[in-house]
């Protein structure tokens, strides 16, 4: 029987669950010594059981559209869809370094829901750093103008044109995995924006973005438009998270950096699918 939970509550609930699962399943293979690509598949089909049941079972009426799961059409005509990456920053969470090692914290599971059109809840829980960030208790973000601004960018793969925006901003990177991550170090006072270009999907920024909206942050394509979530081809290559104070400022480096690569906008299609990118 489904509880009583909001949509808020169970958002939480369900990224919690998802990540004691896989810190779990990370310390077991870890201590039997396991390789990093065991670990990868081992955690995304875990967590992605977890989410699926508990979405089940309390929200058998709506569409779940997952990382982890057979794209279902019925999602285009449903009303609520569930947007989750049962594990993102896999690369991260799979660097355990050796038995008895704790691993890395830059990782993250994703819980959002969207509601005809909207991000209406969701949540992102750092399960090795114990902290979940939900919109059932919408964060405080840190406000002021920063003297320098720092760019959060992946650790792994820094988009050039991430790169180059920092140059023209005078920026700081900040380097880290995990979308997920990477936005909630806004809310953290570890960054002042994540801007991202050059291939992503809907479950990677999801939850990240309602969140981030729950605490006040901007959050845009890099051209300032709308992210658009739920449609046919969940591909959204690139986002802007960003405090308010230093949102107009990214967004106009964004224009100047483009404008001189020679194009209108910065790179909106997947170049070239990662190593790492399950699909
Ligand atoms: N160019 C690209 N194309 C597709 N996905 C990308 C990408 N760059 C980053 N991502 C995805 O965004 C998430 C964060 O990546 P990063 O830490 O490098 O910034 C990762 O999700 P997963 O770990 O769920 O695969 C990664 O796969
Ligand atoms: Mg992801």
């Amino acid at each position: 029987m489904p509880t009583t939970r909001t949509d808020d509550e169970l958002a939480r609930q369900a990224a919690d669950e998802a990540g004691r699962a896989l810190l779990a399943v990370r310390a077991d293979l870890a201590a039997a010594g396991a390789d990093a690509r065991s670990i990868k598949d081992a955690g995304d089909r875990r967590a992605q059981e977890v989410l699926a049941s508990l979405l089940a079972a309390e929200r058998p009426d709506d569409a779940v559209l997952s990382e982890e799961a057979a794209d279902d059409p019925g999602r285009l005509s449903a009303a609520r869809v569930w947007i989750v990456d049962p594990l993102d920053g896999t690369r991260e969470f799979s660097e355990v370094g050796g038995p008895g090692e704790d691993g890395r914290t830059d990782w993250a599971v994703h819980v959002a829901l969207w509601q005809e059109g909207e991000l209406v809840a969701g949540a992102v829980a750092l399960p090795a750093a114990g902290t979940t960030y939900g919109t059932d208790e919408p964060p405080v973000r840190p406000t002021g103008a920063p003297q320098v601004i720092r760019l959060a960018v992946s650790r792994s793969r820094p988009p050039a044109f991430v790169t180059a925006l920092a140059a023209e901003l005078g920026a700081e990177l900040v380097p880290m995995g995990s979308a997920g991550v990477k936005a909630t170090s806004v809310l953290r006072d570890e960054a002042d924006a994540y801007v991202h270009a050059g291939g992503q999907y809907e479950w990677d920024s999801a939850a990240p973005v309602v969140v981030a909206r729950a605490a006040g942050l901007h959050t845009s394509r890099v051209d300032g438009s709308p992210l658009v979530y739920n449609r046919p081809d969940p591909t959204l290559p690139d986002l802007v998270v960003a405090r308010p104070e230093v949102a107009g400022a990214v967004l106009d480096a964004i224009a100047r950096v483009a404008a001189r690569e020679g194009r209108e906008q910065p790179p909106t299609t997947t170049p070239d699918a990662p190593a790492e990118a399950t699909r």
